[in-house]
């Protein structure tokens, strides 16, 4: 289990598992002026009220929740967006509506899901020649349906 320091400047609880071995943490709206309307095809920046202090080698991954896509038509254009680890900035969710309704957000709803994950951070090593492969540059459905 990793701990990770959070700033709450939401009015809402902190992220949760909603069920026991769950990969996304549930993010909700802060909206203290209230709820907002994304019109069809419209995107907003929602905040979270949550800043992170994730520790060097991991990242944060902002998803969207099925439920809202499949009922709703409700996206995140960046998806997955990412969340480094030197950012102390608020957590925001660019979500997009991608139906032909008005869809209403209100303050405190789950939005999205955060999930917390390892990175590697590389070097390069420039070269001339790739190692070969089967696949080799193939591509595309280049192995058939
Ligand atoms: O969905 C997102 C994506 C990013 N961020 C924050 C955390 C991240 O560390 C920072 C920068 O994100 P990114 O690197 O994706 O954006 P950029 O357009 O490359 O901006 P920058 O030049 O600041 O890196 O913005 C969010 O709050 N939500
Ligand atoms: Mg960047």
């Amino acid at each position: 289990m990793l701990t990770i320091p959070v700033i709450n400047h939401s009015r809402h609880p902190l992220p949760e598992y909603q069920t026991a071995h769950a990969a996304g943490l549930d993010l909700r709206a802060d909206l203290p002026s209230g709820a907002i309307t994304l019109g069809p095809l419209e995107r907003q920046l929602v905040p979270t009220g949550l800043s992170l202090a994730l520790p060097v080698g991991y990242e944060a991954q902002v998803r969207p929740r099925s439920g809202l896509a499949y009922k709703h038509g409700i996206g995140i254009v960046n998806s997955p967006g990412t969340i480094d680890a030197d950012y102390r900035g608020e957590i925001k969710v660019l979500l997009v509506n991608l139906s032909n309704e008005p869809f209403v957000v209100q303050d405190g709803e789950r939005i999205a899901q955060l999930v917390v994950a390892r990175h590697e951070t590389i070097a390069w090593q420039l070269v001339e020649q790739l190692s070969e492969t089967e696949r080799g540059a193939g591509g595309y459905g280049s192995t058939g349906k």
